[in-house]
């Protein structure tokens, strides 16, 4: 069982129009709302792949409710905590280039109350999970260790927990020792400050974020794949040119490919080919956090994982 974490979770609207252009109007037909925001990706990407999941974090409002309501139709198991805000919704409007803007709210405020009730459900279910994906930014009221406390409660249970923020977040959490971060260039760009305009760079980088407290390091790079840093070595997967559609929530599915085959046991360099194509899978399709099985099945044995 995949325990996934989404503190702020989002409605996510697709729109796809003909041309992104300022100062006019557009109507569209192809338009879509999803349960959204990373974790709640890594959850449905997960459960495609067959895996049992239950998802924590908060709820509330109308928004709220829409959310339970798809979950409960996924077979995700939901134990989030009902909040009394409103969940908040979170736009991505997209041309026929593939060219897109993502609008996102800031999302509720959570009270102490309610984080303390999130915490102790989590707690209450921690013994069944396999491993945890959280990912994320964070609502308002929450305090930015957070992911760290989430941390400290999985490791009394001996549990891996992934991380997939950004910025300070990200940097503040370190320190707990999460057993994988997967920051994407850009990200991992603006927390080091150093530009990784090479693989030395990209490798000098990473290995800041190890020595911060990171056990392992993914380093998404689009359509250029990924880099692995970490106790089982450093790998660079190179990835086949595809067509793409939608790229949105592709780190998520990569988050829920390494998730689900790690917990399978499987051996580090086909723990990335999962990771990859289901990333590439996702940017495939048209839906946000979207993967079709048989393709990722296909795409695993185009995908080249080297030791660097
Ligand atoms: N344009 C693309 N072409 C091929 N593969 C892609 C493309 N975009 C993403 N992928 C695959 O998905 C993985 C994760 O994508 P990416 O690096 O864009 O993550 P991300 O920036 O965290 O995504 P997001 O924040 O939108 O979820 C990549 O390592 C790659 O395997
Ligand atoms: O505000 P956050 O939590 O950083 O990002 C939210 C979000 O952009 O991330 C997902 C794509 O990765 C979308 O489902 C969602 O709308």
């Amino acid at each position: 069982m995949i325990g996934t974490i989404t503190l702020n979770p989002a409605v996510d609207r697709r729109y796809n129009i003909d041309i992104l252009e300022k100062n006019t109007v557009k109507r569209t037909e192809d338009y879509m709302a999803s349960a959204g925001g990373k974790g709640l990706n890594v959850s449905r990407v997960a459960r495609i792949l067959g895996e049992d999941v239950t998802a924590f974090g908060f709820l509330g409002g109308n928004t709220g409710d829409f959310i339970r309501n798809e979950i409960s139709k996924l077979g995700i198991n939901d134990s989030f905590t009902s909040v009394n805000g409103t969940t908040r919704t979170c736009l991505n409007i997209i041309d026929d280039n593939n060219d897109n803007i993502e609008i996102l709210e800031k999302g509720p405020v959570i009270s102490k109350k309610d984080k303390h009730k999130f915490l102790e459900e989590f707690e209450l279910q921690l013994e069944r999970l396999d491993i945890i994906a959280m990912s994320g930014s964070l609502p308002k009221g929450v305090d930015i260790n957070i992911y760290s406390d989430i941390i400290e409660i999985a490791k009394k249970y001996n549990k891996k927990v992934i991380l997939d923020t950004s910025g300070n977040v990200l940097l503040e959490n370190l320190k707990s020792n999460p057993f994988l971060v997967k920051p994407n260039k850009e990200e991992l760009e603006n927390i080091t400050g150093i530009k990784l305009d090479s693989e030395e760079a990209i490798k000098m980088s990473a290995h800041k974020i190890l020595r911060r407290g990171a056990k392992n390091i993914l380093v998404s790079l689009g359509d250029n794949g990924m880099y692995f840093f970490g106790e089982e070595g450093n790998f660079k997967v190179d990835i086949p040119k595809i067509k793409i559609k939608n790229t949105v929530g592709s780190g998520d599915s990569s988050v829920a490919g390494f998730a689900y085959s790690f917990s399978k046991g499987l051996d580090i360099q086909e723990v990335l080919k999962y990771a990859n194509a289901c990333g590439m899978s996702n940017a495939m399709e048209k839906g946000t956090g979207s993967i079709d099985i048989e393709k990722v099945n296909e795409l695993r044995k185009k995908i080249i994982v080297r030791k660097i």
